[in-house]
């Protein structure tokens, strides 16, 4: 199988051999341990204005489920937190596991959840999403937390479209949607320098990651262990266990916006 993956002959432990900086100075994810984080009063409040009308599609890219936004204008942005200047909602994503106990790529003082949402977006100091991954301030991922709880109404338009991309690299339109629907109560938030969490694990991070999680029930849980990482035609296997396991810290400070 060529091409990095999830699995034991092309999963988080090769990809150093592709990519090298899998090994470098700013690594994420990262364990969160909060006892460990300090309150930086400095630190603002996190504004997401997101327009529905900028939701494109949700597509199976092979090693996640995506929805992708119009970025061609300030429409969707993220300002404020830690951060300085305006960026804009590319896509978000999720990484779950096979099982409730892991799935999370963040974890809390060793904490595995059982999924984790991430929200891409980049800064507009650069002329485009391809420069931005490039630059050290160049991207702003917001990752939230997914516990085992009740069903979650708001995830359920995103379900229901799981049925019509369960192949890798196959695509459906999905407009009219609000990803603030996905945001906990609080956005409190811990925040460290960081990177991709996939190849090419670009050193363009800044993450920050809500402390409150959102609710999702063992059913819906099913629903993202139906998508396949396999293709039409190929071998079917299940879409599970698609997070990197918490990197070395390396000396970095990870600083918490509430007390
Ligand atoms: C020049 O393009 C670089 C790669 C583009 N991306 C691909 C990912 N797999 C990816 C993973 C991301 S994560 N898990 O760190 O949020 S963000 C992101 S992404 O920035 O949208
Ligand atoms: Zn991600």
């Amino acid at each position: 199988s060529h091409g990095w993956g999830y699995a034991a002959d092309n999963g988080p432990d090769t990809w150093g051999e592709n990519f090298p900086i899998a090994n470098g100075p700013r690594q994420s994810p990262i364990d969160i341990v909060p006892g460990e984080a300090a309150f930086d009063a400095a630190l603002k409040a996190l504004t997401l204005k997101y327009d529905p009308s900028t939701s494109i599609d949700i597509l199976n890219n092979g090693h996640s489920v995506q929805v992708t936004f119009a970025d061609d204008t300030d429409s969707s942005t993220l300002t404020g937190g830690p951060i300085s200047g305006t960026y804009r909602l590319k896509q978000f994503h999720f990484h779950w596991g096979a099982s409730d106990d892991k799935g999370s790529e963040h974890t809390v003082a060793g904490t595995k959840y059982p999924a984790e949402l991430h929200l891409v977006h980049w800064n507009t100091k650069y002329p485009s999403f391809g420069e931005a991954a490039s630059q050290s301030d160049g991207l702003a991922v917001v990752g939230v937390f997914l516990q085992i709880g009740a069903d979650n109404p708001q995830l359920q338009k995103l379900l229901d479209a799981f049925d019509g991309i369960k192949a890798k690299s196959t695509q459906t339109s999905f407009a009219n949607f609000d990803p603030t629907i996905l945001l906990p109560g609080s956005l409190d938030y811990w925040t460290y320098d960081g990177s991709l969490t996939t190849p090419p694990l670009l050193e363009s991070v800044t993450w920050i990651v809500c402390k409150e999680s959102i609710s999702v029930s063992p059913g819906q849980m099913e629903k993202f262990r139906n998508l396949m990482f396999s293709g039409d035609g190929e071998a079917p296997c299940c879409m599970v266990d698609n997070y990197r396991p918490p990197q070395p810290l390396k000396g970095r400070k990870v600083r918490a916006s509430f007390q």
